[in-house]
């Protein structure tokens, strides 16, 4: 808190030649009217003449103001979108960018962004931290070894206090309304994913997830659903035995620990209307398991969190949009909802720390 007000979150760039920027853009016009529950003020981290230039070019009715440090964020955010330029980056490739074109050349750019906002979060400067998508396969293309946000989170936080016998991410969750889906394992081909599957990490991933839902999420008595890996969850051992001698065993030692976790169920039929009365996160095996579910119910609602660190991250749940870079299509909904629970998000933790 900066004088009974809360910390300014720090936004990250992402990919400048998806649609992060437009839909950023566009969450600052609805969200730089002070809303019945007060501001919520960020900044971009990013060059501001290129911010600037997009602006004037989606003829939007306001400016952008290069701030110096975090704290100017307040005073500016009624009459202009803050923009904290990035330090030590070249601009050139970054005026360069053209929409749908992503280039590795601005790989320095966005992950400095990244660095950056964690870095001033850590610092006790920014509330905490919203990613706008990247573009995996350039920063890979430019040797980031990182497949996505929640490992390079991860590791850029590792060194940060924690409590003491506590489970750590980064663990990666979608939330849209009171619908969590939890992935086990992330960023894998699925080929590796029975061979990653492990009773240690699903309880490592269960009890992240249950101590996120009390502090982050304000569930009191959290309830997990996991899921099985194999059809009908391994149909007793005949369509594979992940589910009864992995998975059942992290279920019961989760149980045994005073967690309420249930399952494995069967994928297919647990993530109904009915069903999801029953949990108030499901824990998946694999990516897509986790991320189909709700993206099809929830496109333009959903948010990617990163649980389990000691900053708070969140991220809409859609990527970087090329086709429909530079269209002023592109809709604000799941980054809006991502500034808003960010914010909250911060107000829970600085609740549970009072
Ligand atoms: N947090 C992050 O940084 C994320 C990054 N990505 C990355 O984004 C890149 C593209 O991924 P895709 O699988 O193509 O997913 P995508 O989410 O960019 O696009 C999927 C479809 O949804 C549409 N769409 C996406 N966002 C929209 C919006 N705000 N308004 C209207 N329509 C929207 C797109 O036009 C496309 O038809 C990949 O490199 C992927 O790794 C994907 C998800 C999250
Ligand atoms: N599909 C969601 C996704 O891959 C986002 O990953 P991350 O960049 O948040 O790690």
């Amino acid at each position: 808190m900066v004088g009974g007000s809360p910390l300014p979150l720090a936004v990250s760039m992402g990919e400048p030649a998806g649609i992060g920027t437009e839909v950023l853009l566009k969450c600052y016009q609805a969200l730089r009217k002070p809303a019945a529950g007060g501001r919520i003020p960020f900044f971009l981290i990013d060059d501001p003449a290129r911010v600037a230039r997009i602006t004037r070019e989606a003829h939007l009715d306001f400016h952008v103001a290069s701030i110096e440090r975090p704290a100017d964020t307040a005073e500016a955010f009624a009459e202009a979108l803050p923009v904290l330029p990035l330090s030590g980056i070249d601009p050139a490739p970054l005026m360069a960018v053209e929409a749908g074109k992503p280039s590795p050349a601005t790989a320095d750019a966005v992950t400095g962004s990244i660095r950056r906002a964690v870095e001033l979060a850590l610092a006790g400067e920014a509330g905490g931290v919203v990613t706008l998508p990247i573009q995996k396969s350039a920063l890979q293309d430019a040797n980031f070894p990182y497949p996505g946000h929640t490992e390079y989170l991860g590791a850029l936080t590792k060194g940060a206090p924690w409590p003491e016998g506590e489970p750590r991410g980064p663990v990666m969750m979608l939330a849209a309304g009171d619908f969590r889906t939890v992935p086990v394992t992330v960023h894998v081909p699925l080929r590796s994913v029975a061979e990653q599957l492990g009773t240690d990490t699903i309880i490592r991933i269960a009890r992240v997830t249950a101590n996120s839902l009390r502090h982050d999420f304000g569930v009191a008595h959290p309830r997990i659903a996991v899921a099985g890996l194999n059809p009908h969850a391994g149909e007793d051992g005949h369509l594979g035995t992940e589910d009864r001698d992995v998975i059942g065993p992290a279920i019961a030692a989760l149980r045994d620990a005073g967690i309420d976790a249930h399952g494995p169920h069967p994928a297919d039929t647990m993530f109904h209307e009915e069903a999801r009365q029953h949990y108030d996160a499901a824990l998946a095996m694999y990516h897509d398991q986790a991320l189909i579910p709700i993206k099809t119910v929830a496109f333009h609602q959903a948010v990617n969190v990163t649980i389990g660190l000691p900053i708070v991250r969140t991220s809409p749940d859609h990527g970087t949009g090329l086709a429909i870079a530079g269209k002023g299509v592109a809709r604000p909904d799941s980054t809006l909802n991502a500034i808003l629970m960010a914010s909250r998000m911060a107000e829970s933790r600085r609740r549970v720390l009072a």
